[in-house]
């Protein structure tokens, strides 16, 4: 049974199209930089354990835009791994808010179509383009099932404490005001593996996904307990676009003050602070650049992405009351290893402790970077929400 995953993030979208049961992908790619000078695509089909890779670039503005370009890519070019619509049985798409109400894979139906563009407002960067991607797939595959996975599932184990806001009852019980908790497919299928690693089921982990979205989760024997995004993907660390946290009173005060509209308070929040607004680019090889030319502004914006994240495995640490090990994952936390230096500096009153030279030489697969001494495991894993989606699609097929 052929499964096609499309994950659509705030500035990439990547795909991967499995046999399934069998774990390895026949095909997998990605196109970044979405909406931005510079995007691209990067197109693999592996065969006979070789990899067949196709790179194309050129503006691409939007994600509808993108699939089609990828979809394209499936059934033509050099090594077309479809020979029709029909050799598709299923797709699975990532999508990001479902709410209160999903806490498993789901097949899509008109009312699911309409629970997540309910949601528009609270995931603006992301919902809208999963319901996009969701119908160009349905108008391509017409004989697929499609099914949603939500990044907000595997966050539906966090208890009262950590997911109610200190507001009255009503706002919970009668508008869903509520911590949900974000890129959920990612800590499950980071904190799996890790499990298995460190070979302990009772075991306490701090997952942290840095990707153009960040996020961190606390994750008790398994289950998720706390996490640093909340009603929306925008509170906690520092993003590409996102600020992360901020007190609500500055949010009065622009509008009291500036006469800010709701629309302008969003993209000011969602599309321009973070890594964008005080150093100049969201992408973090762009900030690295910036930081080598000695430009201020993105030395700064480095900075308080560090210490934000050194802040929760602190918060998370106390939460737990230990902590067995610590997982960096995705575009940052994989691939820049000037970040997982900074975040983990001085930590060694929790037993947290880098080795710097294992932390370069990382290059990937699950890596401990710890060094002897450290009582906490520090651990490179890359994810793969694209697998994890297939396997629920396929549990749920099957
Ligand atoms: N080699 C690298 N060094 C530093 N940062 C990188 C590298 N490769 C990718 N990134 C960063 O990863 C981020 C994108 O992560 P990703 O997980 O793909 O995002 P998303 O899925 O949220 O769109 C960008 O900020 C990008 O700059
Ligand atoms: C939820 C979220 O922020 O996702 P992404 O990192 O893919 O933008
Ligand atoms: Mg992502």
């Amino acid at each position: 049974m052929n499964i096609l995953v499309i994950n659509s993030g705030s500035s990439s979208l990547k795909y991967q199209l499995f046999k399934m049961p069998n774990q390895s992908p026949i095909c997998s790619g990605l196109v970044e930089r979405i909406g931005i000078d510079g995007s691209y695509i990067k197109h693999t089909v592996f065969s006979n354990g070789e990899k067949l890779v196709t790179e194309k670039s050129g503006s691409i503005a939007d994600h509808g835009e993108a699939l089609k370009q990828v979809l394209a890519m499936l059934s033509g070019g050099e090594k077309p791994v479809i020979a029709s619509p029909e050799d598709i049985a299923a797709v699975g798409h990532r999508v990001v808010h479902g709410g209160e109400h999903f806490s498993g894979p789901t097949l899509i139906t008109d009312e699911v179509k309409a629970q997540i563009k309910k949601l528009f407002s609270l995931a603006p960067l992301h919902n809208p383009v999963n319901l996009k991607c969701i119908e160009v797939a349905e108008q391509t595959f017409k004989n697929a099932v499609q099914v949603a996975v939500f990044d907000t599932a595997f966050h539906q184990t966090i208890p009262a404490e950590a997911f109610r806001y200190a507001i009255p009852d009503k706002y919970y019980k009668e508008d869903g005001i509520r911590v949900y908790g974000f890129h959920g497919t990612s800590h499950k299928y980071v904190s799996e593996q890790a499990i298995m690693w460190l070979d302990k089921k009772e075991s306490k982990i701090i997952s942290i996904h840095l990707g153009n979205g960040c996020s961190m989760t606390a994750i008790k024997n398994g289950q998720s307990i706390d996490t640093s995004m909340g009603f929306g993907p925008l509170s906690g660390l520092v993003m590409g676009t996102r600020s992360g946290d901020i007190d609500p009173s500055v949010i009065f005060h622009l509008i009291e003050h500036a006469g800010y509209s709701l629309s302008q308070l969003s993209t000011l929040f969602n599309k321009e602070s973070g890594l964008l607004g005080v150093g100049g680019s969201s992408d973090m090889r762009d900030i690295r650049k910036l930081v080598a030319e000695g430009n201020d502004d993105a030395i700064l914006a480095l900075e308080l992405y560090a210490y934000r994240i050194k802040k929760f495995i602190g918060a998370y640490t106390a939460v737990m009351n230990g902590v067995d090990a610590i997982i960096f994952t995705a575009g940052v936390g994989e691939n820049d290893m000037a970040m997982r230096e900074s975040a983990c500096r001085e930590l060694d009153y929790l037993g947290i402790e880098l080795d710097n030279d294992a932390n370069a030489q990382y290059n990937g697969g699950i890596m401990d970077v710890s060094s002897r001494n450290s009582k906490v495991r520090i651990l490179v894993i890359p994810t793969n929400e694209e697998y994890e989606i297939a396997s629920q699609c396929y549990g749920l097929l099957n």
